[in-house]
This record gives structure tokens, C-alpha cells and sequence, in this order.
């Protein structure tokens, strides 16, 4: 396999944007499509697209813009999508549950193909299709059914025994939903998903907003107040990486 291009992490992150965009145009029949409009159905200005599509050495036709069929191909090989990844999911309760029946992982690309609780209620039940297994299992059956990626759904005080037994059983790529900090060693990936801390961004926005709007109080704007002001983010950027 040729090597593959070192992307940079905010690239990676709005490439599967760039995709559903795409499959999107796909499945209405568009053979082209304008840097500016797959930029705008992505939420990127069409300058970041371009730049970002240039990393695949991807560079459009003047007056024609992007072969949707070949950059759908170009995107899916960089993001290693020609083939289904198995996902072992570990922890059912609530969050666990919604995420087993989701049938949206499939059409992207990913196989949820064990499940695993501590819990001996949820031990034996079967969620479309797959019957949880005892966490005991967890290693060995990472390791025969050559699980890519692990994904945690636990409280955090488990999650990083959890985390010891997906990379015993040589799981290389771990999805966190607990809050908290996991030690893992060199060579494996960890991304934590926190619907809270997204939730505290966003905060964050509405308070400078309004404290752009507030009339400032006697003598110095509250802005000023707080050691070397605050630089302007552009709120996509911030959140959606
Ligand atoms: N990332 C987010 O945005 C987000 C949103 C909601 C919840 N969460 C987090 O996701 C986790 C799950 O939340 P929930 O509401 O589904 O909790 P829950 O209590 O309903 O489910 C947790 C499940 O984990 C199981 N479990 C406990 N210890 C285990 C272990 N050692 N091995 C395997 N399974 C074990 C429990 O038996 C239970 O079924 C929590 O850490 C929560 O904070 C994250």
C-alpha cells in the first residue's frame, strides 16, 4: 500500500463532511460539482476546501470544478472506508443502547459486531441482532473478530479498564464517551466525544456575544477586564475541531 499523506488533524476532520456532501450529490445523479458549493454544503469557506483537497492531489477542471465519483473514491481511500471496520462496543446502558440500534454506522462504513456489559441484567440480551457479552470476553473476542476500533460507553470509573482490555486484545483505535482522561500506549489512537464540553463551547460564544452587545460598564469594557482581551475564533472552527 503507498504511504499515506500526513494530513493535518483539522483536514481529517472535515473530509467525512466533504463525503456525506458528496454522496449526497451522488445519489442526485451530479457528476461535477463547483468547489464553491461542495464548500458551502460542508460548512467551509471554498478556499479551506481547496487547500484541503489539494493534501489528496486533488485539484478540480477549470470551469468544470470536481469529478464527484473520483473524489468520493479519493476520500473514502484516505480515510481507509474500502473496507467495513468491526466496532466493539462496551458499555450498554443508555448511551449504549441508542448507539447499537443506530443503523447510520453501517452506511458509513462501520460494523458494530460485539457488544459487551458488566452489568449480568444486560449480559444475554440481544440489540439488533448481537447478543451482549460478559466484558471478561472483551479481549479475546477483540482479538479474534479483529476489532478496529473500540468504542466506551461506560461510566467514566470503568473506562479505562475497559480501555486495558481493548488494547489487550489489540485494538488499535478507541472512541471515548466517558468523561475523563485515558492512558493508552504509543501507537493508540483515543478520540473523546463530550457532548458537554461542546455544550460549554458554545456557552462560551453566547457569553462573548452578549458581552459584545452589554453597554460596558463605568470605565473599562468587561473584555478588557480579563488579562490581554479575547482573540476573535471563528466558532465553526472552534467546535467542529
Ligand atoms: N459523550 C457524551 O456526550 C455523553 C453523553 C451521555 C453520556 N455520556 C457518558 O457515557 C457513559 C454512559 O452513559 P449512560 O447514560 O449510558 O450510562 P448508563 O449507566 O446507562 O450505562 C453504562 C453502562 O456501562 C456498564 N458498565 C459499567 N461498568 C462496566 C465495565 N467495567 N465494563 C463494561 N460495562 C460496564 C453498565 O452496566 C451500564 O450498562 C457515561 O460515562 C456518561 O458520562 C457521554
Amino acid at each position: 500500500m503507498p504511504a499515506l499523506p500526513d494530513l493535518p488533524e483539522a483536514t481529517v476532520a472535515r473530509l467525512p463532511e466533504y463525503l456525506r456532501a458528496l454522496h449526497n450529490l451522488a445519489e442526485n445523479n451530479h457528476e461535477t460539482v463547483s468547489s464553491d458549493w461542495l464548500a458551502t454544503a460542508a460548512g467551509v469557506n471554498s478556499a479551506k476546501l481547496r487547500k484541503d483537497l489539494s493534501h489528496l492531489g486533488s485539484y478540480g477542471t477549470r470551469g468544470v470544478g470536481y469529478d464527484v465519483a473520483l473524489l468520493i473514491e479519493q476520500i473514502e481511500y484516505v480515510l481507509g472506508l474500502t473496507h467495513r471496520r468491526s466496532v466493539a462496543l462496551v458499555g450498554v446502558g443508555n448511551l449504549g443502547h441508542a448507539l447499537a440500534g443506530y443503523d447510520g454506522f453501517a452506511t458509513r462504513g462501520f460494523r458494530i459486531a460485539a457488544l459487551f456489559d458488566a452489568d449480568p441484567v444486560r449480559v444475554g440480551e440481544e440489540i439488533n441482532g448481537l447478543v451482549v457479552r460478559h466484558v471478561d470476553e472483551l479481549s479475546r473476542v477483540a482479538s479474534e473478530e479483529s476489532i478496529a476500533i473500540g468504542v466506551i460507553a461506560t461510566p467514566a470509573a470503568a473506562a479505562q479498564r475497559v480501555a486495558d482490555l481493548l488494547v489487550a486484545g489489540g485494538v488499535t483505535s478507541i472512541l471515548n464517551f466517558a468523561p475523563c482522561v485515558l492512558a493508552v500506549p504509543d501507537g493508540v489512537d483515543v478520540r473523546k466525544v463530550d457532548l458537554a464540553i461542546e455544550l460549554q463551547i458554545l456557552s462560551f460564544h453566547e457569553h462573548r456575544k452578549a458581552s459584545l452587545t452589554a453597554l460596558p460598564a463605568a470605565g473599562e469594557s468587561p473584555l478588557t477586564a480579563l488579562s490581554g482581551g479575547l482573540a476573535a475564533t471563528d466558532p465553526q472552527e472552534a467546535i467542529g475541531t
